[in-house]
Parts: structure tokens; sequence; C-alpha cells
């Protein structure tokens, strides 16, 4: 199983590899099919700045030779691939399951185009299997997670885990959500929550491997 969907990853990190043009500045993503792309990148050669989604991809990608940009020195980034945990036919995402959602929000509000790359276990028609993580600044940890309580979630801290920016993430079971978008408003709203999983609007397209095909799935009027 795991062998046949690391063959979508990869499947799909060549397909994004490609639409990638030397000169450009690049958002590289965090997870495991994101480290597809980032290998395919430094075997093509590609003459790429990178904005790195975490401290891990960074290391990765000093490894691999590629050159690196901090976020704030770029004015933009022309093309992000990373990866997600679930996505809907909609292009709703739920990131985080590798704890770098904060960065790589930032980096996919920034950037031109957000390629996501997925293996086809990360369809789904609603999001809310995978617990959504939401990333708290420690002093507000029992109040955040007191405020998702009352929105009905069960919180499980992340235990022994800190995020790049020094903070806690919790993985919150709403069950299956019937309206991100909504969901991702009232999240906004927290005081103290930084940053949760749930990408709306962000993605302009998602490339899934699925056994020998590819499938492309593009956000409406992107
Ligand atoms: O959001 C993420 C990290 O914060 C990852 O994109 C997500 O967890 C998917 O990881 P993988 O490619 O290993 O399945």
């Amino acid at each position: 199983m795991t062998a046949q969907k690391d063959k979508e990853k990869q499947a799909a990190a060549k397909v994004a590899a490609g639409m990638i043009k030397d000169g450009q500045v690049v958002g590289l993503g965090t997870g495991s099919t994101a480290e597809f792309v980032i290998r395919e990148i430094a075997l093509r050669g590609l003459r790429i700045t990178g904005v790195p989604t975490s401290v891990r991809t960074a290391r990765l990608a000093v490894t691999l030779g590629i050159p690196l940009a901090d976020i704030n020195s770029v004015e933009a980034i022309d093309i992000t691939i990373d990866g997600a945990d679930e996505f809907t036919p909609e292009l709703y995402l739920l990131k985080g399951g590798g704890g770098a959602f904060l960065r790589e929000k930032i980096v996919a509000e920034r950037t031109l185009r957000e390629i996501i790359i997925a293996d086809s276990s990360k369809l789904v028609a609603q999001l809310g299997a995978f617990r959504l993580p939401i990333e708290v600044i420690p002093f507000a940890q029992r109040y955040v997670e007191q405020q998702l309580e009352k929105l009905g979630a069960s919180c499980l801290l992340r235990e022994g885990f800190v995020t790049d920016e020094g903070n806690r993430v919790l993985d919150a079971d709403f069950g299956l959500i019937g309206d991100p978008a909504a969901l991702a408003l009232e999240l906004n709203n927290i005081t103290g929550l930084v940053a949760h999983g749930l990408f709306i609007n962000l993605a302009d397209t998602v490339i899934m491997g699925k056994g020998a095909e590819i499938v492309r799935f593009n956000r409406h009027g992107s």
C-alpha cells in the first residue's frame, strides 16, 4: 500500500516539477509528498530559488544544493508545490499533519500558483476524517481548547511537538466538516489561535496520482 502511494506521489511530483521554469521563485512544501518534488527539482537541475515552508524542508533543500531565499526578501513567489492530508473536489484542503501549516499557509497566500500534489488516498468528499491541526501560542492553549470544545471539537495536544515558530499543535476532531469555509472563519476569530489547517480558496490545482494515471482538479475560476 505504501509502495503504491509512493508511486502515486512520485508521479504527481514529476508532473508538478514539469510546471517549474528556470529562474522562478518556488515555494517548497513540507511532508513526504513535497519531498518527492524537492528531490525532482534537484534531479532535473532546475535553476530556481526556493522558499522553504519549514526548517525540515530547508535542511533537505540545502543538502540537495537548492539555493534558498528568506521569504521576507522576495516580492512574490511564482509557484508553490505542497502536499495535503485531505482535499475535496472543490479544492478545500486539510493540511498540517507535518505541523508546518502556518508557514505553508503564509507561503500559499503569497504565491501566484499553489499546486498541491497527492496520492489518491487524500481525495475525500468531505474533510474531517483526519483531525484538524490547530497551532496555538502556549499561553493560550487551554483557552483555545475551550473555544474549540464550544464549537463541538475534541482536542488532543500533539505531545512533545513544537512548531518552527515555537508554538503547540492541537489536533481537533470536528467529525466531518460540512462547511469548511464557515468553520475557517470561526477559527480565524479565536485569540491565541495562530493558524488552522483548513486552506480555503488557496489551492489552484491538485495533481493526484491514481494508479498509473494522473488526475487534475482545478479551482473554479483559477
Ligand atoms: O500539511 C502538511 C505538513 O504541514 C503536509 O503537506 C501534509 O501533512 C501531507 O503530508 P504527506 O505528504 O507526508 O502525506
